[in-house]
């Protein structure tokens, strides 16, 4: 596979761009090396799996190595503490380079820590996930998750280069690689209707995790969320179109502990739920709501809602897109096209979605 590659470009400052290298191969990193310490935040089971090789064809030589625990529950106060801590105790200053490799929990955590240890340091994404590589690797959000409520804290700064390797894809577990095909499906269902036909299309090819079928989906999905992100970086409107399927699959996350489900599987059943109040407030068609459910179903993705609506109800106030008279909704009128609804709260799901 030849390599693709896409430009982030973040207003007001067109001038100021990033790159998303799509290979199959680490991409070298020796330009960074011979300048700044080095330090790499990953998990154990990446580490193993993928650290020597991406040490070598990187040409990195890193000060430390950060082995973080595995799971969306780790996403906390304390493993961010902890990893300050580590940085002070092994010499890293302003001039440091953070790189983050793994998946979203590793992304969302590497760069809130650079977001802010001494005031900010710059970081590389290294996503080795389908999730990671699809959606959290781009577009600077980066947070971590209080008991109450996902991604509470946070703060948005961007990487300065994403590198994209798909072969780490080759060793992704089969949970984790359908999590990842809920984002997709996301950006196809709501944002891009060729692409969620090609989902359709190509759901063998895509099962058997083809690298060209693959290539086409990561550089379709990061090239949607670039033009995003371009256009409004910090989320003051049109940016919480990705977050079709989050509204309800948040409080899920929560619901579970940030234990019981993946955050992509949560998205597989926040999108049903968000395609049935599309039905309802702007007349989706049945048979789409069935497309979705079908294409997320093959991967194996759960599609129903595992918790009482009352706990909905009750948490969904805490959504960052809530105010205190309305929750903002990302609905889907036909696949492919998406509009923002302000249901009022309190929010009683069971009027748009009957139990
Ligand atoms: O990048 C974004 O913007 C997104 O909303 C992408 C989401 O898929 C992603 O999970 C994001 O981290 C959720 O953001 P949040 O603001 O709802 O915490």
């Amino acid at each position: 596979m030849s390599s693709l590659s896409l430009d982030v470009p973040i207003a007001p400052a067109p001038s100021w761009s990033y790159r998303i290298d799509i290979e199959d191969r680490f991409s070298s990193l020796c330009g960074y090396s011979s300048k700044r310490r080095i330090y790499v935040i990953t998990q154990e089971n990446i580490w193993r799996l993928w650290g020597d090789l991406f040490l070598q064809q990187a040409c990195l030589e890193p000060a430390s190595v950060y082995m973080m625990g595995d799971g969306e529950h780790y996403k906390s106060l304390e493993t961010f503490e902890a990893i300050q801590n580590w940085l002070l105790a092994h010499g890293a200053n302003r001039q440091s380079l953070l790189v983050a490799f793994g998946g979203g929990v590793v992304g969302d955590m590497a760069g809130f820590v650079a977001a802010t240890y001494m005031r900010g340091v710059d970081y590389l994404q290294v996503p080795t996930t389908l999730l990671s590589q699809v959606d959290s690797s781009v577009g600077g959000k980066t947070a971590i998750n209080l008991a109450d409520g996902k991604n509470m804290v946070g703060a948005f700064c961007q990487p300065r280069h994403v590198h994209i390797n798909l072969a780490t894809l080759s060793t992704l577990d089969k949970r984790n690689y359908a999590a990842g095909m809920a984002e997709v499906i996301k950006y196809g269902f709501a944002m891009d209707l060729e692409l969620f036909e090609y989902l359709e299309s190509h759901r063998e090819e895509l099962a058997n995790r083809d690298k060209s079928c693959l290539a086409h989906v990561i550089y379709s999905c990061c090239a949607i969320k670039s033009r995003i992100v371009a256009q409004d970086e910090k989320e003051n409107g049109l940016r919480a179109v990705l977050n079709f399927g989050h509204t309800i699959g948040h409080v899920i996350e929560r619901w579970g502990d940030y234990r019981r489900y993946l955050h992509g599987e949560a998205v597989a059943m926040g999108m049903v739920a968000a395609a049935r109040i599309s039905a309802h407030v702007r007349g989706l068609e049945h048979v789409q709501i069935d497309r979705l459910q079908n294409l997320l179903e093959f991967f194996a993705l759960p599609t129903s809602l595992p918790l009482p609506f009352s706990v909905v109800n009750q948490y969904i106030g805490k959504d960052k897109k809530s105010s205190d008279t309305f929750v903002r909704f990302v609905v889907v009128p036909q696949p492919g096209q998406w509009e923002f609804v302000d249901l009022p709260f309190p929010f009683a799901l069971e009027e748009y979605i009957g139990e």
